[in-house]
């Protein structure tokens, strides 16, 4: 099922934002196996430069591994992965990834987590980093000394100092609050319109996949249950009429897979937890 919706004037937005320093990404039947267990089934996506894709689906569908295989942290059993045209072999300076968790050094100042790997001059370099996720003062501190948000911050600067062509997020707003992930979902939506990178978004979050991304695709046992585009202006209200249309057609499609709702879903909440 393909609920592409008014397609033209995103794919006008995409080539717009299209800069040299973004990357493509292309999967070709690409299949995950572990063991007896097959994870991803002959998985064809295609991603464009500058495009902001989220994928959502049930806990288990596969979105990390995906995720992996684009990253170069894993490698597909069967298929190919390839990022502007060239197989992933590996982890690629282009390419940069954001967790859930921070994963930041404890005993390292913020400035120190930013520019770690970085040679020569680099101070500066991470210092704009910090100041482009508003915590420009804050180079000499501990993370001990930061909210859970701020740190998230540190780590979206850790992945954005290297000007990745391409940026992985799996799920690093998970563990927010939910104003402190709109600001966040705000700033990351800004980063990604000034440096026009590609994009590819992990979350659970229904409402923040339709917030963000160009494209919303579903995941369904480690195939593309449905690939929708999001025609909405920017910044996006979620009072409007389409956002709620959106946001039900994606959550109907997992209930009608779903044999047991969860009540997070029987109550309209729009997590996928
Ligand atoms: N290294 C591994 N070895 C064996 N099985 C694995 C491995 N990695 C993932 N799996 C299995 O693959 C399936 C998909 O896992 P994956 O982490 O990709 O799902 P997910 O959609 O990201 O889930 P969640 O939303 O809960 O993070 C799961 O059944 C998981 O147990």
């Amino acid at each position: 099922m393909n609920l592409t919706i008014q397609k033209s004037s995103v794919v006008r937005n995409v080539a717009a934002r299209t800069a040299p320093q973004s990357s493509a990404i292309e999967l070709r039947s690409a299949t995950k196996r572990f063991g007896e267990k097959t994870v991803l089934h002959a998985l064809d996506l295609a991603v464009q430069p500058g495009e902001f894709l989220a994928i959502v689906g049930r806990s288990g569908c596969g979105k990390s591994t995906l995720l992996r295989l684009l990253a170069g942290l894993d490698d597909a059993t069967a298929g190919e992965v390839t990022i502007d045209n060239g197989r992933v072999r590996g982890v690629s300076q282009g390419t940069r990834i954001m967790f859930q968790e921070h994963r930041l050094l404890p005993w390292r100042t913020l400035l120190q987590n930013v520019g770690l790997g970085m040679h020569g001059e680099w101070q500066p370099i991470a210092r704009k980093a910090l100041e482009q996720v508003g915590l420009g003062e804050r180079g000499d501190d501990w993370p001990s000394m930061l909210s859970g948000g701020q740190r998230q911050r540190v780590a979206l600067a850790r992945a954005l100092v290297h000007d990745p062509r391409l940026l992985l997020l799996d799920e690093p707003l998970g563990a927010l609050d939910a104003l402190t992930r709109i600001e966040m979902q705000n700033l990351i939506e800004g980063l990604w319109q000034k440096k026009g990178f590609t994009v590819v978004l992990i979350t659970h979050d229904v409402d923040e996949a339709i917030a963000l991304a160009d494209r919303v695709v579903l995941l369904e046992g480690g195939r593309v249950g449905m690939d929708i585009r999001v025609n909405m202006s920017r910044p996006r209200h979620r009072s409007s009429t389409t956002f709620g249309e959106l946001t039900e057609q994606v959550l109907n499609r997992v209930l009608q897979r779903t044999e047991e709702p969860s009540r997070s879903m029987r109550n309209g909440v729009s997590s996928l937890k």
